[in-house]
């Protein structure tokens, strides 16, 4: 006999969680919870306001007719919208195991504020030193100089940059010029420096800097292509869809000879552990971007290993069905 649920939550997330020019003062999502006999299977659908064209509020007619139909016994279609896509297929694939449960817990320390606390920090990560850095936040020349300064105190650091479209050419132009040729092989890749495709590449071509595809892979004409000055896509399975679709991305990545890097859209800790598994399983050997739960006041459900945040549990959430 098959059972659905359907939980709408949310976590108040620090003050300081800006996107796109907004602040986003709570996360807001769904669960749903397949029952199937014996097994069972989670899912997250929580779309990123500012990122995903999809809202919570259209989608949760979606999910909910998707779940009722399941579990009157038909195999309902995924929903179009990537962000309901992605949630019921995991919750489908926990419950046929389809989904490893082996996880990559590692993530890139996620950098944004004051130079000196992250000084501190970085200098005490242990193992490889890999860390993203938000730039285009503030004056591009300062943060060049803080990449440079962070690159040459710490010799063994890697970093990946994300500047979010935010800079013209001269804007990027700038912040290049404050970081010494020598350092530039240890970004490992700038996301999004410019707010077209084409000036990226072409900042790319000049500065020696490695590109990372992240909003690109939403634009409309984007297609997996060999492109000089790329080597990395970041692929936030929350925009992406489907789990299948994720992986045709990750494939069409590692065909092209791209890193595939498995990103957070600032999931619960529910969807973030889900992530890690999605990261073990899909692109081994590469440190997926999932430090966010930082940001967050509580997990849901299922504990990210080493936070002490409180985690709520199942019976304060509020069922839709
Ligand atoms: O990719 C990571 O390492 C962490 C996630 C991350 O940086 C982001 C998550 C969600 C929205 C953004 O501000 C940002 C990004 O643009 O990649
Ligand atoms: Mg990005």
């Amino acid at each position: 006999m098959r059972q659905a649920q359907v939980y709408r939550w949310q976590i108040p997330l620090d003050a300081g969680v800006v996107l796109r020019e907004r602040r986003l003062k709570t996360r807001d999502g769904l669960l749903v919870h397949l029952t199937e006999g014996e097994r069972e299977g989670w899912g997250e659908i929580s779309p990123l306001p500012g990122f995903s064209l999809e809202t919570l509020d259209d989608v949760q007619p979606v999910v909910m007719a998707w779940a009722r139909s399941w579990r009157d016994g038909e195999q309902p279609p995924l929903p179009d919208e990537p962000s309901a896509a992605f949630g019921l297929s995991c919750a489908l694939a926990e419950l046929s195991d389809a989904l490893p449960q082996a996880a990559d817990y590692r993530a890139a320390m996620l950098c944004s504020g004051d130079p000196d606390e992250l000084f501190a920090a970085l200098a005490a990560l242990p193992g490889e030193k890999l860390a993203k850095v938000k730039v285009g936040l503030y004056e591009a020349v300062r943060d060049g100089m803080v990449v440079n300064l962070l690159l040459e105190s710490i010799p063994d650091l890697h970093l990946r940059l994300d500047a979010n479209r935010a800079w013209t050419p001269l804007k990027a132009q700038q912040f290049a010029r404050y970081v010494n040729p020598a350092y530039r092989p240890r970004i490992a890749f700038l996301e999004e420096p410019c707010k077209t495709r084409e000036d990226s590449l072409a900042f790319a071509r000049e500065t020696g800097i490695t590109l990372a595809w992240d909003e690109s892979l939403r634009d409309a004409d984007f297609c997996f292509e060999r492109q000089p000055g790329v080597g990395a896509v970041v692929i936030k399975p929350m925009l992406t869809g489907s789990l299948q679709k994720v992986q045709q991305q990750v494939a069409a990545a590692k065909a092209l000879g791209l890193t595939a890097v498995i990103s957070s859209s600032i999931e619960s800790s529910l969807g973030l552990t889900q992530l890690a598994r999605i990261a073990a399983w899909l692109t081994p050997g590469t440190v997926p971007g999932l430090d966010t739960l930082q940001l967050m006041q509580t997990q849901l459900l299922r504990r990210w290993p080493q936070s002490d945040l409180p985690c709520l549990q199942v019976d304060a959430l509020e069922p839709l069905l």
